[in-house]
């Protein structure tokens, strides 16, 4: 557990957990030694050697004064150490997963994230300000009062002794089972919070198609699958967490009947008997809380080891030192190979170069490898084979920042962030003065939007931007990547959906940009590709065509086609 936990917290809090799990032991010996002082206490009682009560009544009072204020330290040390492991895990999560290729993001793992984000580290946090004190406290307890017993009578001890380690044992056996059988109910939660996320997602979609969205069928059958799987593993673990009382209340019963045994064979006086019952009740209550306490750490561990496997997923490789990138903007490919999965290719020796400065269109049927080409240029994955370089340096040998700051992305599923206009175009140059910003909104049309709205730049866009038009929403967008600033400018379908002014007001920018940036764009606009200084046509995963649109055009391949196709669907809305 100690190795799943170094590999989430900083090294200095590993040693603050260890000198925390120090004050909690010396707070349940204290506690502990409180309770054996109920041997001398009783036994005074019991013979009426009231002179010797009142001394042990003092200690007994000095004893319980410094248990409770190492339990008021322990308990703040603890809450402090399980805000500081909350933050911590969730913000290491957060920083490991920007790393991670975007492979890894399927639609399955969100469930899993947002069950180890939320439920997981709540229960590492918690763990340690509530579970691990108790939980120390109930091995301190049996010990201790064991040890008492054996001081009473040795007979004694020796069956606390074997009766304590014959409950933990089972115990132990009981809690990895339950810890196994809890795996279906784990799966069910995760499916279920990917189901829930679906359904929040895809409402649109789901009313147009699904009559009755609120009974969208895969949430269903999670809900029921959640529900079977929580009532099989409440029916398997019920005989067990039984068992396991019962053993605990076999110990009580035996420690008793050796108790009162010893006592009417005459080995045990009456009021040792009475010492003896009370440290007895005490241990049993303990083991059986330590019996119950054992099962929740197995299941925090399962967390901790969730969490653990996410951190351990292996992040894309990255270079520590900044490259000096003298005229950034130059894109080479180098007999680049990809596929998304193992053995499923899709680019296949790819070999071209982006002038820097140039405007090149990245044009290709549906499926053929287009934008996986622009999400290699952002290294969200590494390819296969073959090389890909900016300004001559290898992708994987620049660090994640330096390469963000070189590209700027307007992709095809443009996401906004929920709040204003304003800020959604500030996050391209959180420091960009207003007249910057203002001038980068300008060109991508943003003011003309905004002076229809009532609260103008102040306007809420929604969560991913969903109160505004497709066309708006890539206008914004298309502002926060001009505000950037970055000597290379992605463009992914960016026109596509823009009415015929916008997609004009569009070429506007790429004119004022080029020269200056290096634009490479996907677009079925043909006037946008004409306007291109290079082409390339790709075709199921290979550059087919390359060159100015005059050159392309010779070739008589997909360009061709692809001008002759929009030259007829032009023709067609003009005479329809
Ligand atoms: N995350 C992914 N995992 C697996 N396969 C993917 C993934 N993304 C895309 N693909 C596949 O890779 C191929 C190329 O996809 P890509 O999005 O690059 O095409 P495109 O040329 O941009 O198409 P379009 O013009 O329709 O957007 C397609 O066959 C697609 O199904």
């Amino acid at each position: 557990m100690l190795n799943s936990l170094r590999s989430l917290l900083m090294p200095d809090q590993i040693r603050l957990i260890r000198s925390y799990l120090i004050l909690l032991a010396v707070s349940g010996l204290s506690e502990a030694g409180t309770t054996l002082l109920l041997i001398p206490v009783t036994q005074s009682l019991m013979t009426h050697a009231y002179g010797r009560l009142e001394s042990w009544m003092i200690v007994l009072t000095i004893a319980v004064v410094m248990t409770c204020l190492l339990r008021y330290w322990q308990t703040m040390r603890g809450l402090g150490l399980s805000v500081t492991v909350l933050r911590t895990v969730q913000s290491r999560l957060g920083q490991h997963m920007v790393r991670l290729p975007l492979g890894w993001f399927t639609r399955e793992v969100s469930g899993q994230v947002s069950r180890c984000a939320t439920y997981g580290a709540m229960g590492l946090a918690s763990a340690l300000s509530h579970l691990l004190p108790a939980l120390l406290s109930d091995i301190a307890v049996p010990l201790l009062t064991s040890g008492a017993m054996m001081l009473l009578d040795w007979r004694l001890g020796i069956v606390a002794l074997g009766g304590a380690i014959g409950v933990l044992a089972a115990n132990s056996r009981i809690s990895k089972s339950i810890i196994r059988g809890e795996a279906p109910s784990h799966e069910a939660t995760v499916t279920l919070n990917n189901r829930v996320i679906e359904f929040a997602r895809c409402q649109a979609t789901l009313r147009a198609f699904c009559h009755e969205s609120a009974a969208y069928k895969p949430l269903t059958q999670a809900l029921e699958a959640k529900n079977k799987a929580g009532q099989s593993l409440l029916a398997t673990t019920f005989p067990k967490v039984l068992i396991s009382g019962l053993s605990v209340q076999l110990v009580f019963a035996l420690l008793v009947g050796v108790g009162l045994y010893l006592t009417l064979s005459g080995g045990l006086g009456v009021p040792r008997l009475m010492a003896f019952l009370v440290l007895a009740t005490r241990f049993s209550g303990g083991l059986a809380m330590l019996g119950a306490r054992m099962g929740v750490l197995g299941m925090i561990r399962r967390e901790i080891e969730r969490i653990a496997a996410i951190m351990n997923e292996p992040t894309l490789p990255e270079a520590s030192h900044r490259k000096n990138l003298t005229a950034p903007g130059a894109i080479s490919f180098r007999s680049v190979d990809f596929g998304f999965h193992y053995g499923d290719a899709i680019l296949h020796d790819v070999t071209f170069d982006v002038p820097q400065g140039s405007v090149t269109g990245l044009i290709g049927p549906s499926g053929a490898g287009k934008s996986t080409l622009l999400k290699l240029m952002m290294r969200f994955y590494d390819p296969a084979k073959g090389q890909i370089l900016i300004n001559g340096v290898d992708l994987r040998e620049l660090p994640a920042d330096q390469l963000m700051d070189q590209i700027a992305l307007v992709s095809q599923d443009v996401f906004l962030f929920a709040g204003s206009i304003e800020e959604n175009i500030r996050i391209g140059n959180p420091d960009a003065s207003e007249e910057t910003w203002r001038h980068a909104a300008r060109l991508a049309r943003v003011d003309a939007l905004v002076a229809q709205r009532r609260h103008g730049w102040a306007t809420q866009v929604g969560e991913g931007g969903c109160q505004l038009s497709g066309g708006e929403r890539q206008r914004v967008a298309l502002a926060r990547a001009l505000l950037k600033d970055a000597p290379i400018l992605l463009l992914d379908e960016a026109s596509s959906a823009l009415d015929a002014l916008n997609v004009a007001a569009f070429q506007d920018v790429v004119r004022q940009l080029r020269g200056k940036t290096t634009i490479v764009m996907i677009t079925h606009q043909l006037e946008t590709v004409m306007h291109a200084d290079y082409l390339l046509t790709i075709e199921a995963g290979r550059i087919v065509e390359r060159g100015t649109p005059a050159d392309c055009l010779t070739s008589r391949g997909y360009f061709d086609r692809f001008c002759h196709e929009r030259r007829q669907a032009l023709g067609w809305r003009l005479t329809g």
